[in-house]
């Protein structure tokens, strides 16, 4: 059952998640993955449920999500493409790794 207290603490987690002090390791979730601009034309074959920040923050403004857990499962996948595509210990691979840590302190409290 969805409550107006979920919608709040998902609202505050992306809140948490955007903040320019994360800037350097959330820039790569920001937007949906760009295969063109970044010269990723398999992108697509091996990621077949593309998920990023503006998304999500479009399906909770426009009252997408019926739960908090409908919530985390999108936040899982926008993680877990970017552990299937990027090499372990890759940059990116790195960052998504780091933004989750946040995440996941923030969705304990
Ligand atoms: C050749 C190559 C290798 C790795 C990447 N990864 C990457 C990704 C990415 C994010 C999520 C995801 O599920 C997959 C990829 N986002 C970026 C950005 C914004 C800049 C540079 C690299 N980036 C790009 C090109």
């Amino acid at each position: 059952k969805k409550s107006v207290a979920e919608f709040k603490f998902c609202e505050g987690i992306m809140k948490e998640l955007w903040k320019k002090q994360h800037n350097s390791i959330a820039y790569p979730f920001y937007n949906p993955v760009d295969p063109v601009a970044l010269e990723i034309p398999d992108y697509f074959k091996i990621i077949k449920k593309p998920m990023d920040m503006s998304e999500i923050q479009r399906k909770l403004n426009h009252n997408e999500y019926n739960n908090s857990n409908e919530f985390e499962a999108d936040i899982r996948l926008m993680f877990n493409n970017c552990y299937k595509f990027n090499p372990p210990n890759s940059p990116v691979y790195d960052c998504g790794k780091q933004l989750e840590a946040v995440f996941d302190d923030k969705w304990s409290q």
